[in-house]
């Protein structure tokens, strides 16, 4: 559905020339929602931007629906951005006119007769659970009735791409999760590609299929989410996935077990579907001789399975503990030893 070929965007400023986007190459299947993971300043926004035609990249090729979109122009371009909606961090709402309205918008522009575009507005109010609210205005609405219009007015011409570009970042915690999984349930009923910007892990966590990490203008990891929560490669990529293992408190309470049972060994085990339903810690204790402190553990869900990070505290003879860390690791559950550091 869509694909990046050694896409790169250079812009040129006062202070000379910034490599926002550096060579990129993405492959995004139709019907999948893909997330693009990154710091401020990673390059996740004007990536988004080249995907809709608002930006041309300096070199490369960005395919979109069958569409070259860097190399086309005026009602060509115009047509092949109404296969590409997108939804922004601040709404985009126009304050004058009423949810229903907002909705209708962009078939307005596209010349659609004003029946036939109140009718499918009303079914885009549906669709988003804004029964009953078609005659508000923005300023009446909560963050997360906003997005919801944002959400619809995107969906108005039957887009093939809804591009989110930090879509829950300014919403509170309960909000951002109605609306992924309201972005969930679309992609199932339309089978609509979903590709999501965000600086939140928790985000990619919840509704994608696939992740890409973004550094530098470059895309320096990508993968499954469930296999890149179990097995991160990069350092950047390790601390995004920090942000849902592992509690601030981590730290601290090893730091003090260190302190505390300076034998033994503090273990952090990594599991990830069937293996977050096995009794471990009970065979463990069976079958070595050893002893097992729990220190801190946490099992959260992926759309594509569970996950789950434990922290034990384990002592016994070297010869004990070794055999025991090896059996875990035969259970396809992975074995990171702390250090003191
Ligand atoms: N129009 C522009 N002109 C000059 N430099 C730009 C322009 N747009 C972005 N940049 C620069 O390109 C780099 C990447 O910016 P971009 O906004 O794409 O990153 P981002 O990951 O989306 O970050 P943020 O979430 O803060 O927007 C930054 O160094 C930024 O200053």
């Amino acid at each position: 559905m869509i694909t990046l070929e050694n896409v790169t965007k250079v812009y040129s400023s006062s202070q000379g020339a910034v490599t926002a986007v550096n060579d990129v190459n993405l492959h995004i299947k139709e019907g999948e929602i893909f997330g693009i993971i990154g710091y401020s300043g990673a390059g996740k926004s004007s990536l988004i931007r080249l995907l809709n035609g608002l930006e041309k990249p300096t070199n490369g090729r960005v395919m979109v629906a069958g569409q070259d979109i860097a190399s086309i122009k005026g009602r060509e371009l115009r047509k092949a951005r109404q296969e590409i909606g997108m939804i922004f961090q601040h709404f985009n709402l126009l304050w004058s006119r009423t949810v229903r309205d907002n909705i209708a918008f962009p078939l307005e522009i596209a010349g659609v007769p004003k029946d036939q575009r109140l009718k499918r507005a009303d079914e885009l109010i549906q669709l988003v659970g804004l029964h009953g609210r078609e005659n508000a205005y923005p300023s009446q609405l909560s963050g997360g009735q906003k997005q919801r219009v944002g959400i619809a007015r995107a969906l108005a011409n039957n887009p093939k791409v809804l591009l989110c570009d930090e879509a829950t970042s300014a919403l509170d915690p309960q909000t951002t999760d109605s609306i992924l999984e309201l972005l969930v349930d679309i992609n199932q009923r339309l089978g609509l590609t979903i590709v999501l910007i965000t600086h939140e892990m928790h985000v990619i966590r919840k509704i994608c299929d696939r992740v890409a990490v973004m550094e530098n203008g470059k895309i320096v990891e990508e993968g499954k989410v469930l296999d890149v929560f179990q097995n991160p490669q990069q350092m950047i990529t390790k601390r995004f996935v920090q942000q849902i293992t592992e509690p601030e408190e981590t730290k601290e309470t090893i730091a003090h077990l260190f302190n505390q049972y300076p034998n033994g060994k503090v273990v952090q085990l990594t599991f990830a579907g069937h293996a977050t339903e096995r009794p471990l810690i009970a065979e463990l204790i069976r079958n070595f001789e050893i002893t097992i402190n729990i220190l801190q553990g946490k099992i959260s869900q992926t759309h594509q399975g569970s996950y789950g990070v434990l922290f034990v505290h384990m002592s016994g003879t070297d010869e004990e503990v070794a055999k025991a860390l090896d059996y875990i690791r035969q259970q396809q559950v992975g074995v990171e030893v702390m250090t003191n550091e």
